[in-house]
Protein backbone atom coordinates (compact mmCIF):
# COMPACT_ATOMS: atom_id res chain seq x y z
CA UNK A 1 0.00 0.00 0.00
CA UNK A 2 1.08 3.39 -1.34
CA UNK A 3 0.87 5.99 1.72
CA UNK A 4 1.63 9.73 1.15
CA UNK A 5 3.21 11.71 4.03
CA UNK A 6 4.21 15.24 4.98
CA UNK A 7 7.34 16.04 6.98
CA UNK A 8 7.40 18.98 9.20
CA UNK A 9 9.01 19.82 12.43
CA UNK A 10 7.51 22.92 15.01
CA UNK A 11 10.57 24.46 16.31
CA UNK A 12 12.49 21.34 15.48
CA UNK A 13 10.20 18.63 16.88
CA UNK A 14 10.46 16.33 13.84
CA UNK A 15 6.84 14.75 12.47
CA UNK A 16 5.56 12.84 10.16
CA UNK A 17 1.96 13.44 8.88
CA UNK A 18 -0.41 11.12 7.15
CA UNK A 19 -3.61 12.62 6.19
CA UNK A 20 -6.34 9.41 6.16
CA UNK A 21 -9.13 11.65 5.74
CA UNK A 22 -8.66 11.00 1.98
CA UNK A 23 -5.79 8.14 2.22
CA UNK A 24 -7.75 4.63 2.96
CA UNK A 25 -5.18 3.09 5.18
CA UNK A 26 -5.02 1.84 8.66
CA UNK A 27 -1.47 1.96 10.60
CA UNK A 28 -0.27 -0.30 13.55
CA UNK A 29 2.12 0.37 16.16
CA UNK A 30 4.93 -1.96 14.97
CA UNK A 31 4.54 0.14 11.54
CA UNK A 32 4.93 3.12 13.04
CA UNK A 33 8.24 1.78 15.11
CA UNK A 34 10.20 0.90 12.03
CA UNK A 35 8.46 4.06 10.35
CA UNK A 36 10.37 5.72 13.13
CA UNK A 37 13.44 4.01 12.98
CA UNK A 38 16.20 6.54 11.49
CA UNK A 39 18.09 3.32 9.88
CA UNK A 40 15.44 2.04 7.71
CA UNK A 41 11.93 4.15 8.10
CA UNK A 42 11.79 8.20 7.72
CA UNK A 43 12.44 9.41 10.81
CA UNK A 44 10.33 11.45 13.78
CA UNK A 45 9.51 12.36 17.08
CA UNK A 46 5.85 11.86 16.75
CA UNK A 47 3.73 10.12 13.65
CA UNK A 48 0.45 12.14 13.41
CA UNK A 49 -2.71 10.92 12.30
CA UNK A 50 -5.50 13.06 10.43
CA UNK A 51 -8.91 11.54 10.79
CA UNK A 52 -12.22 12.38 9.92
CA UNK A 53 -14.08 13.50 13.42
CA UNK A 54 -16.07 11.03 15.91
CA UNK A 55 -17.74 13.84 17.27
CA UNK A 56 -19.88 15.87 14.01
CA UNK A 57 -19.15 18.88 16.16
CA UNK A 58 -15.47 18.53 15.49
CA UNK A 59 -13.06 19.26 12.04
CA UNK A 60 -10.69 16.22 12.53
CA UNK A 61 -9.69 13.68 15.39
CA UNK A 62 -5.82 14.14 15.76
CA UNK A 63 -4.25 10.87 16.85
CA UNK A 64 -0.54 10.79 17.58
CA UNK A 65 1.72 7.95 18.17
CA UNK A 66 5.42 8.28 19.94
CA UNK A 67 8.98 7.32 17.98
CA UNK A 68 7.97 3.74 20.33
CA UNK A 69 4.91 3.22 18.88
CA UNK A 70 2.76 4.57 21.85
CA UNK A 71 -0.57 6.21 20.80
CA UNK A 72 -0.46 9.04 23.41
CA UNK A 73 -2.91 12.32 24.29
CA UNK A 74 -1.85 15.07 23.05
CA UNK A 75 1.29 16.84 21.34
CA UNK A 76 1.68 21.04 21.53
CA UNK A 77 4.47 21.21 18.71
CA UNK A 78 2.20 18.76 16.52
CA UNK A 79 -1.45 20.37 16.70
CA UNK A 80 0.34 23.49 14.91
CA UNK A 81 1.97 21.57 12.16
CA UNK A 82 -1.60 19.43 11.75
CA UNK A 83 -3.46 22.94 11.32
CA UNK A 84 -0.71 24.02 8.68
CA UNK A 85 -1.01 20.65 7.09
CA UNK A 86 -4.99 20.84 7.06
CA UNK A 87 -5.03 24.02 5.34
CA UNK A 88 -2.54 23.89 3.27
CA UNK A 89 -3.74 20.10 1.45
CA UNK A 90 -7.15 22.02 1.07
CA UNK A 91 -8.84 19.82 3.84
CA UNK A 92 -10.26 22.58 5.25
CA UNK A 93 -10.67 26.05 4.58
CA UNK A 94 -11.35 27.20 7.97
CA UNK A 95 -8.68 29.08 10.18
CA UNK A 96 -10.16 27.95 13.46
CA UNK A 97 -10.20 24.98 13.19
CA UNK A 98 -12.22 22.62 16.38
CA UNK A 99 -10.11 18.97 16.96
CA UNK A 100 -10.78 16.03 18.90
CA UNK A 101 -7.83 14.49 20.32
CA UNK A 102 -7.49 11.26 22.92
CA UNK A 103 -6.31 13.99 25.36
CA UNK A 104 -9.64 16.33 25.30
CA UNK A 105 -10.52 19.07 22.66
CA UNK A 106 -8.70 21.62 21.22
CA UNK A 107 -9.14 24.47 18.94
CA UNK A 108 -6.14 25.64 16.14
CA UNK A 109 -5.81 29.22 14.92
CA UNK A 110 -4.22 30.09 12.08
CA UNK A 111 -2.96 33.41 12.06
CA UNK A 112 -1.77 35.92 9.11
CA UNK A 113 2.01 35.72 9.72
CA UNK A 114 1.95 32.13 9.59
CA UNK A 115 2.26 31.02 13.24
CA UNK A 116 -0.23 29.13 14.87
CA UNK A 117 -2.15 29.75 18.15
CA UNK A 118 -3.17 26.83 20.39
CA UNK A 119 -5.95 26.55 23.08
CA UNK A 120 -4.40 23.64 24.34
CA UNK A 121 -7.47 23.50 27.16
CA UNK A 122 -7.32 23.57 30.53
CA UNK A 123 -4.44 21.67 32.64
CA UNK A 124 -5.01 19.15 35.04
CA UNK A 125 -3.64 19.20 38.70
CA UNK A 126 -5.27 16.80 40.02
CA UNK A 127 -2.69 14.08 41.06
CA UNK A 128 -4.96 11.05 39.94
CA UNK A 129 -5.92 13.02 36.94
CA UNK A 130 -2.30 13.44 35.59
CA UNK A 131 -2.18 10.70 36.56
CA UNK A 132 0.91 10.54 39.33
CA UNK A 133 0.52 9.00 42.76
CA UNK A 134 0.52 11.39 45.59
CA UNK A 135 -1.42 11.77 49.08
CA UNK A 136 -2.40 15.16 48.18
CA UNK A 137 -2.53 18.19 45.59
CA UNK A 138 0.56 20.19 46.00
CA UNK A 139 2.18 22.69 43.70
CA UNK A 140 5.75 20.79 44.01
CA UNK A 141 5.98 17.11 45.02
CA UNK A 142 8.97 15.11 46.55
CA UNK A 143 10.11 12.44 44.31
CA UNK A 144 13.17 10.00 44.99
CA UNK A 145 15.59 8.66 41.96
CA UNK A 146 18.65 6.26 42.81
CA UNK A 147 18.64 7.18 46.39
CA UNK A 148 18.47 10.91 45.87
CA UNK A 149 15.59 13.72 46.43
CA UNK A 150 14.37 16.21 43.99
CA UNK A 151 11.36 18.51 43.46
CA UNK A 152 8.87 18.71 40.76
CA UNK A 153 5.22 20.01 39.72
CA UNK A 154 3.44 17.54 38.11
CA UNK A 155 0.82 18.05 35.16
CA UNK A 156 -1.26 16.74 32.57
CA UNK A 157 -2.13 18.86 29.12
CA UNK A 158 -3.97 15.85 28.35
CA UNK A 159 -0.57 14.13 28.54
CA UNK A 160 1.43 14.12 31.86
CA UNK A 161 4.36 16.61 32.80
CA UNK A 162 7.01 16.40 35.21
CA UNK A 163 8.60 19.98 35.98
CA UNK A 164 11.84 20.08 37.75
CA UNK A 165 13.12 23.89 38.19
CA UNK A 166 16.81 23.85 37.87
CA UNK A 167 19.72 26.63 37.95
CA UNK A 168 20.90 26.22 34.42
CA UNK A 169 19.30 23.68 31.91
CA UNK A 170 23.10 23.49 29.77
CA UNK A 171 24.03 21.47 32.95
CA UNK A 172 21.28 19.83 34.36
CA UNK A 173 21.81 16.06 33.80
CA UNK A 174 18.65 15.35 31.53
CA UNK A 175 20.62 12.67 30.22
CA UNK A 176 20.68 10.71 33.28
CA UNK A 177 17.26 12.22 34.94
CA UNK A 178 14.90 12.38 32.07
CA UNK A 179 15.23 8.59 31.60
CA UNK A 180 14.61 7.68 35.44
CA UNK A 181 11.91 10.66 35.88
CA UNK A 182 9.94 9.01 32.56
CA UNK A 183 9.67 5.40 33.76
CA UNK A 184 9.04 6.58 37.52
CA UNK A 185 7.21 3.81 39.49
CA UNK A 186 4.98 7.75 40.97
CA UNK A 187 3.97 8.12 37.13
CA UNK A 188 1.84 4.80 36.19
CA UNK A 189 1.26 6.08 32.59
CA UNK A 190 5.32 7.11 32.33
CA UNK A 191 5.79 10.60 32.31
CA UNK A 192 7.58 13.76 29.35
CA UNK A 193 10.34 15.26 32.42
CA UNK A 194 10.29 18.83 32.00
CA UNK A 195 13.82 20.78 33.07
CA UNK A 196 13.36 24.43 33.73
CA UNK A 197 15.48 27.20 34.46
CA UNK A 198 13.77 30.80 35.67
CA UNK A 199 15.37 33.72 33.70
CA UNK A 200 12.65 36.34 35.01
CA UNK A 201 8.52 36.08 35.88
CA UNK A 202 7.84 36.25 32.20
CA UNK A 203 11.02 34.44 30.50
CA UNK A 204 12.40 30.28 30.82
CA UNK A 205 14.78 28.23 29.62
CA UNK A 206 13.08 24.63 28.94
CA UNK A 207 14.67 21.40 28.01
CA UNK A 208 12.19 18.33 28.17
CA UNK A 209 12.91 14.56 27.76
CA UNK A 210 9.92 12.91 26.50
CA UNK A 211 7.58 9.90 27.09
CA UNK A 212 8.41 7.50 23.85
CA UNK A 213 10.85 9.45 22.14
CA UNK A 214 13.66 10.84 24.22
CA UNK A 215 14.98 14.68 24.50
CA UNK A 216 13.74 16.81 21.94
CA UNK A 217 14.06 19.80 20.23
CA UNK A 218 11.01 21.31 21.64
CA UNK A 219 7.99 20.24 23.38
CA UNK A 220 4.92 22.23 23.37
CA UNK A 221 2.85 20.26 25.80
CA UNK A 222 6.48 20.10 28.05
CA UNK A 223 6.35 24.09 27.62
CA UNK A 224 2.93 24.52 28.68
CA UNK A 225 3.33 22.61 31.38
CA UNK A 226 6.57 24.16 32.78
CA UNK A 227 4.24 27.87 32.68
CA UNK A 228 1.56 26.38 34.44
CA UNK A 229 4.21 24.30 36.91
CA UNK A 230 5.98 27.66 37.07
CA UNK A 231 3.03 29.67 38.00
CA UNK A 232 1.68 28.00 40.93
CA UNK A 233 4.81 27.76 42.65
CA UNK A 234 4.60 32.13 42.24
CA UNK A 235 7.81 31.76 39.75
CA UNK A 236 6.25 33.06 36.43
CA UNK A 237 3.27 35.79 35.73
CA UNK A 238 0.51 35.27 32.93
CA UNK A 239 2.40 35.22 29.86
CA UNK A 240 5.61 33.57 29.31
CA UNK A 241 8.49 33.28 26.51
CA UNK A 242 9.22 29.70 26.35
CA UNK A 243 12.97 29.19 25.21
CA UNK A 244 13.92 25.30 24.22
CA UNK A 245 16.60 24.14 22.50
CA UNK A 246 15.06 24.42 18.88
CA UNK A 247 13.45 27.82 19.07
CA UNK A 248 10.79 30.33 21.67
CA UNK A 249 7.28 29.34 21.80
CA UNK A 250 4.75 32.26 23.90
CA UNK A 251 2.66 30.29 26.38
CA UNK A 252 -0.15 31.98 28.23
CA UNK A 253 -2.24 31.24 31.07
CA UNK A 254 -4.62 32.89 33.58
CA UNK A 255 -4.69 30.87 36.30
CA UNK A 256 -6.43 27.51 37.32
CA UNK A 257 -9.68 27.13 35.34
CA UNK A 258 -8.69 28.91 32.15
CA UNK A 259 -7.50 27.24 29.20
CA UNK A 260 -3.33 27.40 28.02
CA UNK A 261 -3.00 29.39 24.89
CA UNK A 262 0.82 28.16 22.64
CA UNK A 263 2.01 30.41 19.93
CA UNK A 264 4.48 28.99 17.69
CA UNK A 265 5.61 28.59 13.95
CA UNK A 266 5.23 25.09 12.00
CA UNK A 267 7.35 24.40 9.54
CA UNK A 268 7.04 21.70 6.17
CA UNK A 269 10.06 20.32 5.37
CA UNK A 270 9.66 17.83 2.51
CA UNK A 271 6.45 15.60 1.13
CA UNK A 272 6.90 11.81 0.64
CA UNK A 273 5.36 8.85 -0.18
CA UNK A 274 6.45 4.82 0.97
CA UNK A 275 5.07 1.80 0.19
CA UNK A 276 3.54 -0.32 3.90
N1 LIG B 1 6.00 12.52 24.05
C1 LIG B 1 4.68 13.08 24.39
C2 LIG B 1 3.85 13.33 23.11
C3 LIG B 1 4.44 14.46 22.24
C4 LIG B 1 4.49 15.77 22.96
C5 LIG B 1 5.38 16.85 22.34
N2 LIG B 1 6.07 16.52 21.14
C6 LIG B 1 4.63 18.18 22.21
O1 LIG B 1 4.96 19.00 21.36
O2 LIG B 1 3.71 18.40 23.06
C7 LIG B 1 3.95 12.08 25.32
O3 LIG B 1 4.29 10.89 25.32
O4 LIG B 1 3.02 12.55 26.02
Amino acid sequence: MLLKFSKMHGLGNDFMVVDLVSQRARIYPDQVRSLADRNFGIGFDQLLVVEPPGDPDMDFRYRIYNADGSEVEQCGNGARCFARFVYDKRLTSKKEIQVETAGGNIELRLTDDGWVTVDMGAPRLIPEQVPFQAAEQASCYDIEVDGNHYQIGAVSMGNPHSVMVVDDVDTAPVDVLGPAIESHPRFPNRVNAGFMQVISRNEVRLRVYERGAGETLACGTGACAAVVAGRIQGLLDNEVQVHLPGGTLRIEWQGEGSPVLMTGPATRVFEGQIYL
